[in-house]
C-alpha cells in the first residue's frame, strides 16, 4: 500500500480553559490517500477546525498520533492551507502574493515568473497577475490563495470553509475548480464544511463528526463520478446525488440533535 498522506492514531484534543479542560476532538483515527478528496462535515462547535489545526501541525493534539507523509507535521511544511478569508498580503499585487509563496516554498528566483503564470491559469486568473488584491473580487482573491497554497505542490491541501463568505454563485464556480484537485491521483484534499451540498459535491469521501467532542459518526465513500465527462448541473441533478445527500444530511442531523 502507498505512503499514507494523513494517519491519525487515537487523536484527541482538549482545550485549556479556567473551568478545566474542554474536549473538542476525538479519539478518532483516520487515514488519508493520495487520489482521496475527504471532506469533513459536522455541526457547529463539533470540532472540524481544531481537526485541521492539529492535522496541519498548528496544535499540537493533547493526545494520540499524527502523521503526514509518515512523519510529525511542522506547521507550514508538507501541506497548503487555504482559510475562509483569503489572507492576502494588500501591499503586493496578485503576482506577488504568489511570488512571496513561492520564494517560502525554495523555488529559485529565476523560475518563479514561469511558475507564476501556471497557478494563475491554474486557478483562471490568467492576466489578473499586475492587479493589486483590492482590485479584485472575493472569488478571485479566494483562487489567489489556492494558487498560494498549491506554490509549494504540496501532496496535501487543507481547507477550512473556503467558500463560506462567497455569493452561491461563485461559490459553484470554485467547488467545480477544486473538485478536479486530486484527480491527477497525487495529491489529497482534506476539506471542512458545516455544508451538506459542499460535500457531496467535492468529496470522493464523506466523513462527518459527531456534536463536541468531535468523533467518526459516519465515514461513506461517494461513489459519484470524477473527472472529464459529467458536467457539475447533471452532477447535482443526479437521482445518486439527491440520495447521498439525503443520508449525509440525515446524518448530521442525528449527531446535532
Ligand atoms: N481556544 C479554545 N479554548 C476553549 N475552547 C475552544 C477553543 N477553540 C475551540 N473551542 C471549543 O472546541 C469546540 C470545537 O471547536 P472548533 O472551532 O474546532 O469547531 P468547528 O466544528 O470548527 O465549529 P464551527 O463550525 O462553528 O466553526 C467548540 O465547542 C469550541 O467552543
Amino acid at each position: 500500500m502507498a505512503e499514507a498522506l494523513v494517519e491519525l492514531v487515537g487523536v484527541e484534543h482538549s482545550y485549556k480553559s479556567k473551568g478545566g479542560p474542554v474536549p473538542a476532538l476525538g479519539p478518532l483515527d483516520l487515514r488519508v490517500d493520495p487520489g482521496e478528496f475527504v471532506v469533513v462535515v459536522g455541526p457547529s462547535g463539533s470540532g472540524k477546525s481544531t481537526f485541521l489545526r492539529v492535522v496541519s501541525g498548528f496544535e499540537h493534539p493533547s493526545g494520540g498520533a499524527v502523521r503526514l507523509l509518515g512523519r510529525t507535521p511542522v506547521p507550514g511544511r508538507d501541506v497548503g492551507v487555504v482559510f475562509q478569508q483569503p489572507r492576502l498580503f494588500p501591499w503586493q499585487s496578485v503576482g506577488a502574493n504568489i511570488g512571496t509563496a513561492l520564494r517560502w516554498a525554495g523555488v529559485p528566483r529565476a523560475d518563479r515568473p514561469q511558475r507564476i503564470v501556471e497557478l494563475l491559469d491554474q486557478v483562471g486568473l490568467g492576466a489578473l497577475g499586475p492587479r493589486r488584491t483590492w482590485e479584485i473580487s472575493g472569488g478571485q482573491q479566494q483562487r489567489v490563495a489556492i494558487a498560494r497554497a498549491l506554490a509549494a505542490q504540496p501532496r496535501l491541501l487543507l481547507m477550512d470553509e473556503p467558500f463560506a463568505a462567497l455569493d452561491a454563485m461563485t461559490r459553484e464556480r470554485l467547488q467545480e475548480d477544486v473538485r478536479t484537485l486530486t484527480d491527477d491521483g497525487t495529491r489529497g484534499v482534506v476539506f471542512v464544511t458545516h455544508s451538506v451540498d459542499e460535500a457531496v459535491f467535492l468529496a470522493s469521501r464523506i466523513v462527518v463528526l459527531t456534536d463536541r467532542p468531535g468523533r467518526i459518526a459516519l465515514d461513506l465513500p461517494v461513489p459519484l463520478p470524477r473527472g472529464a465527462g459529467l458536467s457539475a448541473d447533471e452532477l447535482r441533478g443526479s437521482a445518486q446525488y439527491a440520495a447521498l445527500r439525503g443520508e449525509v444530511a440525515t446524518a448530521v442531523r442525528t449527531v446535532a440533535a
